[in-house]
């Protein structure tokens, strides 16, 4: 995969306290990118030195094959959308209003401006004024200003704040089809995370402002072998038969973390005179479980 944008030794500290300290971290061409970690994990603080919305100590970028000087990067920033923190927006003035505005800024057509509208469902809001939108509508508009014109890139700060449910649906096919059809590259933090899991391709996990893993969603699975759920006759009886194993009863199941196969057919075995089994199932955990796991380990966030 190309590579649109590379990182390297990036770091920030804000009142003597290194807030960012990143060794390395490549997005490559065509993937979504989650970016997750607990409050204050340096998502924002991340996402802010690539736009250049705020200066690191020392660090090197290469985005778009150039490398990033104070000088060049507001050209850059041009060939990118974004979405941070709150949108930014006149309110006094329409949401058709808002883009134009923008296309001026960035040199984008104005024939962009409807598409925009459209893939986030606000066209027929397009002439009421920005101070009438409700939140949900306010953060759509945000998305529209971020995708405005195609944009190879998408640096998105939590995009779904704010949306109800079929908000929250319907941007989750707008980013899968971008990514699908018009090969955008997607950066995305939410704490969402049955979301990012909907769409992400790699996650990057932040954690006191460390990547505590940058890699593949897939890969990530991978680290976090299935768990077992057992449901038998008596699943009480069944854990006080198997106490010497790493087991737990979950609502109607027994679960046992990670067994190896020679684990199970022990647990079969030991079980069998005791209990009646009714059913084995392998079961993946969601990555919100596992975050929580991975990020209890790890330790609390820096705030
Ligand atoms: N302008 C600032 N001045 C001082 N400290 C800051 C500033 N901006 C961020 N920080 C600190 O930097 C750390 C990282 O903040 P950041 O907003 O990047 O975290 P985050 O992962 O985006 O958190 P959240 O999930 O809560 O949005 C936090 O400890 C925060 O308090």
């Amino acid at each position: 995969m190309n590579k649109l944008l590379t990182i390297e030794n990036l770091s920030k500290t804000y009142n003597g306290k290194k807030v960012l300290d990143v060794d390395h971290f490549d997005l490559p061409a065509g993937a979504i990118y989650g970016l997750i970690g607990p409050n204050g994990a340096g998502k924002s603080t991340l996402m802010k030195a690539i736009l250049g919305l705020i200066e690191p100590e020392v660090g090197d970028m290469v985005l778009f094959g150039e490398k990033v000087t104070p000088k060049n990067q507001k050209i850059l920033n041009r060939k990118l959308g974004a979405l941070i923190e709150r949108p930014a927006y006149y309110d006094h003035l329409t949401g058709h209003e808002n883009l134009s505005i923008l296309c001026t800024l960035k040199g984008i057509d104005k024939k962009h401006i409807l598409p925009a509208l459209e893939a986030v469902g606000l066209e027929t809001k397009a002439n009421e004024k920005v101070r009438t939108y409700s939140l949900g509508m306010k953060q759509r508009l945000g998305i529209a200003m971020a995708i405005i014109g195609e944009p190879k890139l998408l640096i998105l700060d939590e995009p779904i704040n704010g949306l109800d449910p079929v908000g929250t649906l319907d941007m989750r096919h707008l980013f899968l089809q971008l990514a699908e059809e018009k090969n955008t590259t997607i950066l995305i933090s939410s704490h969402i995370l049955d979301e990012v899991e909907k769409i992400a391709t790699h996650i990057a996990m932040l954690q006191q402002g460390h990547l505590v893993y940058d890699g593949t969603l897939e890969n990530y699975r991978r680290l976090h072998p299935p768990i077992l759920s057992i449901r038998t006759s008596d699943n009480e009886k069944a854990a006080e038969v198997l106490s010497s194993q790493r087991c737990r009863i979950r609502g109607d199941r027994l679960i046992l973390n990670h067994p190896s196969d020679r684990e199970v057919a022990k647990a079969v075995r030991a079980l069998s005179p005791h209990v009646d089994i009714y059913r084995i199932e392998e079961e993946r955990e969601s990555l919100e479980a596992l975050f929580i796991q991975d990020t209890q380990k790890e330790g609390r966030s820096i705030d």
